[in-house]
């Protein structure tokens, strides 16, 4: 058995680790692969090109749903690991001392960055697996752990237990607590603040909420705020509508709610912008439905674990548009100002001051995120959890070091799974990745066959429709299928324990991002109807009061009794 609330990742393909159980992968020559850090100089580009269509919020929803589905164990994230495989200043710890889970980033000589500062050495821990933990050991190879519940169920705002929700919870009126500033609900103190934030006092702003991750970045926290009120003001009309609920019942369909509202855009604003929506209807990720139809495609057979492929290699191709800049942005939509968000990695008490909430949130639907492309922001590329220094990390070398660390099976093999043809030598990589992107490949990996799937995946040129190229794309649609099919709770789902009724679904399918922030910010007025995509002659500004709202009227004096809710021990994690 696992430790609670812990799971394996799923894989497509057995890994291929470098021992064979579960060393970092090498190269078929028995070398070590190319230098990550080197490969995330070479191959990738930190050029700032802004997106023609969609607007920051479209990468900050990202960022969302992959808290909500994964989170590698052992991990610290953002904040200082306690095992040190380079020194404060940057050192190599030598292989005696360092902790068997040192996995470190060698910078290569000339680094355009961290040679300026003598560092040598970017720290980098092994993700913990089944074997380091007390699992059932009936895998031969290792596969890797993650902490937080797969299934798209906002566990980044409840909690993946009914430990970690606990403290979150007010047990009031069915709310969730918060903390009120300036006439404004706010997440509660995380206790910890100068441990899990760049915070100096306890007293310094730094939010607790279902996941640890929440102050990494101030996009990310803002949308983590924008869903916990989104919670409670829920929970508020509900209980206008049937004060004869008590708190537990208020609780548990808010959260229901609240859930379905956020798979709906998941599902049908966000991930068609990505995976395309003829792939999507093709693939039965989504369905073209009457306004209160069901789609009855539950099936207990799929399993819904996230797969490694996807979280380590291919979801994270979207890190291509995280923006550096951090645009203020005013109600005309004019530019008060701009944050460099190195400087605000864990530092979320920015977003309480002066109007900043509501000007970051326009910020964010207002300017265009970065292009989908081999461009990671210098930001991310060199300055990553910076804090006070002048460098930080380099978040292309970490995904890149990590797709080894999980030992993922080559980008030629997956080429080959997803039904492409397998490359025999390095011209046949021109079908998907250009000439300049295959000779730097070339002069980088001994062979074809060491090129790694998060490198491989993020150079192929792009699906018609989709924001991935064919490789990536299957298995994004391979993940969201499971992760749909394979959760008996999914909003659109019909079967009688669990299903909303058929006036409540129609209502939930008029849920939009758009309608979120007008709910939940501090005093927007007005937004464009798809805030993802950014303003334009066919998405224009418009009064919050003409974005469709979903009528919770229809929860009235509901006999919900007979509803199953999805409590945690439902979530599956498999021990
Ligand atoms: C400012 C925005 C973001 C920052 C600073 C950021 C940073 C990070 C960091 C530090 C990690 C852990 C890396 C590791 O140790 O292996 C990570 C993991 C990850 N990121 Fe991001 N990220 C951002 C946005 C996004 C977006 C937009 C997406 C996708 C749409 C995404 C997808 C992922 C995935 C899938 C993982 C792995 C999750 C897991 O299983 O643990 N991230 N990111």
């Amino acid at each position: 058995m696992c430790p609670n609330v812990v799971i394996r990742y799923g894989r497509l393909i057995s890994p291929k680790y470098g021992d064979g159980v579960s060393s970092p992968t090498v190269s078929l020559t028995g070398e070590e692969l190319p230098n990550a850090r080197l490969v995330s100089l070479l191959v990738f580009g930190e050029r700032d090109v802004p997106d023609p269509q969609y607007t920051l919020f479209n990468m900050q929803w990202g960022q969302i749903m992959t808290h909500d589905m994964s989170m590698l164990a052992g991990s610290t994230q953002s904040t200082k690991h306690a095992t040190r495989c380079c020194t404060d200043d940057g050192k190599l710890v030598s292989k005696s001392e360092a902790h068997k889970t040192c996995y470190p980033i060698l910078i290569p000589k000339n680094d355009p960055a961290f040679s300026q500062v003598q560092i040598d050495c970017l720290n980098f821990v092994r993700t913990l697996t089944d074997q380091d933990q007390n699992c059932d050991n009936s895998h031969i190879q290792a596969e890797q752990l993650t902490v937080v519940t797969a299934f798209m169920d906002l566990s980044l705002v409840y909690g993946n237990s009914e430990q970690q929700n606990q403290p979150i919870r007010a047990f009031q009126g069915g709310r969730m607590v918060v903390v009120e500033r300036d006439g404004y609900e706010w997440p509660p103190q995380a206790s910890n603040a100068t441990s899990s934030c760049e915070a100096q006092t306890r007293d310094e702003i730094c939010y607790l909420t279902g996941d640890v991750r929440t102050n990494q970045n101030p996009g990310l926290a803002i949308l983590q705020i924008i869903l916990l009120r989104e919670h409670n003001r829920i929970a508020d009309v509900l209980q206008h509508l049937n004060p004869h609920w008590d708190d537990e019942l208020t609780f548990q369909e808010a959260r229901r709610i609240n859930i379905a509202q956020y798979q709906h855009i998941s599902y049908y604003e966000w991930l068609p912008i990505f995976l395309g929506t003829e792939n999507m209807l093709k693939n039965r990720l989504i369905y073209k439905t009457k306004p209160g139809s069901y789609v009855n495609d539950y099936d207990p057979t799929i399993d819904p674990s996230v797969l490694n492929s996807h979280a380590t290699a291919a979801f994270r191709y979207f890190h291509s548009q995280i923006e550096g800049r951090l645009d203020l942005i005013s109600e005309i939509r004019s530019s008060t100002g701009a944050l460099r968000l190195s400087d605000w990695f864990n530092r979320p008490a920015i977003i309480e001051a002066n109007d900043n909430y509501d000007s970051l949130t326009r910020g964010h639907a207002t300017q265009p995120e970065e292009l989908t492309d081999i461009n990671f922001d210098a930001e991310i590329k060199h300055f990553l959890f910076r804090m006070n220094r002048p460098f930080g990390q380099d978040l292309r070398a970490i995904d890149i070091q990590r797709n080894r660390d999980h030992g993922l099976a080559s980008y030629n093999d997956y080429r080959e799974f997803c039904g492409l043809r397998r490359a025999h030598d390095w011209n046949d990589f021109l079908d998907l990745i250009s000439p300049e992107s295959v000779a730097q490949l070339q002069s980088l990996y001994s062979t074809i066959e060491d090129v790694d799937l998060t490198v491989g995946g993020s150079l192929e040129a792009h699906v018609e429709g989709a924001l991935a190229g064919p490789t990536f794309l299957c298995i994004l649609t391979e993940q969201f299928f499971r992760t749909r099919v394979g959760d008996r709770y999914f909003y659109e789902e019909g079967e009688k324990d669990v299903a909303f009724s058929r006036g409540q679904l129609s209502e939930i399918r008029k849920a939009s991002i758009a309608r979120l922030i007008c709910d939940n910010s501090n005093h927007i007025q007005t937004i464009q109807p798809s805030a993802f995509l950014r303003v334009s002659k066919t998405n224009e500004l418009t009064s919050c009061s003409n974005i469709p709202i979903v009528d919770l009227s229809q929860w009235k004096d509901l006999s919900v009794p007979n509803i199953q809710y999805h409590h945690y021990k439902d979530y599956g994690l498999k021990k």
